[in-house]
């Protein structure tokens, strides 16, 4: 087992809950894609798989551990073994690509490696195979800051595929690419984490990359687990329902807000307080 969540609840410090109730387990080499309208608490349910959260209530297993009963470097170590992917990678801007892409691997590499790496990188060769793998090969000495922000987005993407973590989180990890590039990223994500055995968790906007993708779907609606499916067995109406809130259009690659001729509306964010 990957990970467990057992009657999982989050408060946030404004009073808001962000997530009730919540019970989910992945098996090694599972991949599931969650979903949900915004405000749903997709983001939450990551952070607290990725031990970044502590819940208000429940219990969380993650790689054979209970995150918060271990001593601090104990936790440093399970995070490690983490990979997580952000909507918008929080890497320094003047950082090369190269050291950004070999950071995946400083929890993993004793000091004085991770020293010696950020002043001159130790695995180029290394680095520039996972770029290759997102198209980025020839961006390996670029600066972080003189990219654009789909190519910072896959950056993020090749420092995990570097890193070979036992779990990858990716919160929307393609929301800043069009949709050819959208589904060929998600698709090497996906296909790391099937080579290697590795469980993935992403959460996505777009369902039908989702469905196209995922074998399990997990959708969440106002901090609750709604459904959690076999991609085959999610009819349209069932995410129509759990699309309610944001009016008749379902978030598909064709019609995300950034790329649709005519935007959708969005509603304002929702969550089980808020
Ligand atoms: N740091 C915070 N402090 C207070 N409330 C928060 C915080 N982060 C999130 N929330 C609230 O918790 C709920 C769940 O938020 P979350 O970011 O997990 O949703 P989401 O499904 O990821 O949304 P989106 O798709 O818009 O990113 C929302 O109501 C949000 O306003």
């Amino acid at each position: 087992m990957t990970f467990r969540l057992d009657q999982v609840a989050l408060t946030h410090a404004n009073g808001c809950t962000a997530l009730a109730g919540v019970s989910l387990a992945a098996a090694a080499g599972e991949r599931i894609a969650v979903v949900g309208p915004s405000g749903a608490g997709k983001t939450t349910l990551l952070r607290v798989l990725g031990a970044a959260l502590r819940p208000s209530a429940g219990r969380v297993e993650l790689l054979g551990a209970d995150p918060w009963a271990l001593s601090a470097p104990a936790l440093r170590l399970l995070r490690a073994r983490l990979g997580v992917v952000h909507q918008a990678p929080p890497l320094p801007p003047r950082q090369r690509v190269v050291t950004a892409v070999l950071a995946g691997r400083l929890g993993q590499w004793p000091l004085w490696k991770s020293l010696a790496s950020l002043v001159y990188p130790l695995d180029i060769a290394g680095a520039r195979a996972a770029l290759a793998r997102l198209d980025l090969g020839d961006r390996l000495f670029d600066r972080c800051d003189r990219i654009s922000g789909g190519q910072l987005q896959r950056v993020g993407i090749a420092r995990v595929l570097y890193q070979q973590p036992q779990l990858i989180l990716a919160d929307e990890p393609v929301s800043a690419l069009d949709p050819a590039l959208a589904q060929q990223t998600v698709r090497a994500l996906a296909a790391d984490a099937a080579a290697r055995g590795a469980t993935l968790v992403a959460s996505l906007h777009a369902v039908d990359l989702a469905l196209a993708e995922f074998p399990r779907i997990v959708g969440v609606r106002d901090g609750r687990i709604a459904f959690d499916l076999p991609s085959a067995q999610v009819s349209e109406s069932l995410l129509r329902e759990l699309y309610a809130a944001e009016g008749d259009a379902l978030p598909t690659l064709a019609n995300e807000p950034r790329f649709a001729a005519h935007p959708v509306a969005v509603a304002g964010p929702r969550g089980v307080c808020c």
